[in-house]
């Protein structure tokens, strides 16, 4: 059984407006979704594709309107809109923008121990955890005093991945998270993430519109396109049939641009020394 299902899922949003007339826009057209436990499965897709929606309705913060969503077996929320309190600590987040998802007047320890002290954690427990989450994420937990809109923005992300770890998910829905960090530091965090998942089993939904981040991370990866997600075997293979992955891979920059042998421009590789 899977962790998260999602089932022929439409979302439409009314845009426009103001001088024109407002029109439903379909973002999301019978998108269905499977992600299993311990599984990491890759969302892609250029800007404006309705990845956002589809993590925000498997966070239930959104009631798609129409189509399934199920955690664990059971449906994500209730027929009021609500979402059991077990289902709200197994399934976490993490967002783009770290300093946007704190508080500046938060210390580092304040932001990891937010969660904590909401399931009824105090005191020396409390520290402890932090103490200990703090570690899985490679943060010197001598520096939980300082202010987190202090840390670099590779380690706030990191502080944000130790605050979503802190109840144990199951799922983690990881939307551009490391987008906004630097090549060395996407690789760093990239590489944790893959040393939980395997340690803890938590299932991933990782949201990105950058192929690169897809090698030796991801189980599956599917593509959105027409506003439903489509798995592609290989997201690197030459050609590809989906067209929305042939402009991601375009828009995919050499790591080493004056390598790439260019017959026409005359590159050449170096000689080696
Ligand atoms: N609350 C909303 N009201 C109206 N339109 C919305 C709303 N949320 C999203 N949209 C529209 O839905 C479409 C998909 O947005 P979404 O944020 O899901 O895309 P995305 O693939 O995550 O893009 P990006 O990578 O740029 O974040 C966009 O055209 C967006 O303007």
């Amino acid at each position: 059984m899977s962790l998260l299902e999602l089932r022929q899922v439409d979302k439409s949003y009314r845009q426009g407006g103001l001088f024109g007339p407002r029109e439903a826009v379909r973002v999301l057209d019978r998108a269905s979704l499977d992600v299993g436990r311990g599984e990491c499965v890759a969302l892609l897709g250029p800007s404006g594709a309705g990845k956002s929606t589809l993590a925000r309705i498997a966070l239930g913060l959104e009631w798609p309107d129409s189509g399934e969503v199920r955690f664990d077996g059971m449906p994500l929320l209730d027929d009021r809109g609500r979402m059991a309190a077990a289902t709200r600590r197994a399934i976490q987040a993490v967002f783009q923008d770290p300093y946007g998802a704190t508080s500046p007047r938060f210390s580092a320890f304040e932001v990891i121990a937010e969660p904590l002290r909401y399931a009824g954690l105090s005191g020396a427990p409390l520290r402890a955890r932090v103490r200990e989450l703090a570690e899985q994420v490679e943060l010197d937990p001598g520096a939980l005093s300082r202010l987190a809109h202090r840390f670099s923005g590779g380690q706030l992300q990191r502080l944000c991945i130790a605050r979503a770890l802190a109840l144990q998910p199951r799922l983690l829905v990881l939307d551009e998270a490391v987008s906004s960090l630097d090549l060395t530091t996407q690789a760093r965090v990239l590489a944790l993430l893959t040393g939980l998942r395997r340690r803890h089993g938590v299932g991933f939904l990782f949201i990105t519109h950058d192929l690169r981040l897809l090698r030796g991370f991801a189980d599956r990866v599917l593509v959105m396109e027409d506003g439903r997600p489509v798995e592609v075997d290989d997201p690197f293979a030459p050609e590809p049939a989906i067209p929305a992955l042939a402009r991601l891979q375009a828009a995919m920059l050499p790591a080493r641009p004056g390598l790439r042998p260019g017959p026409s421009r005359g590159h050449k590789a170096p000689a080696p020394q």
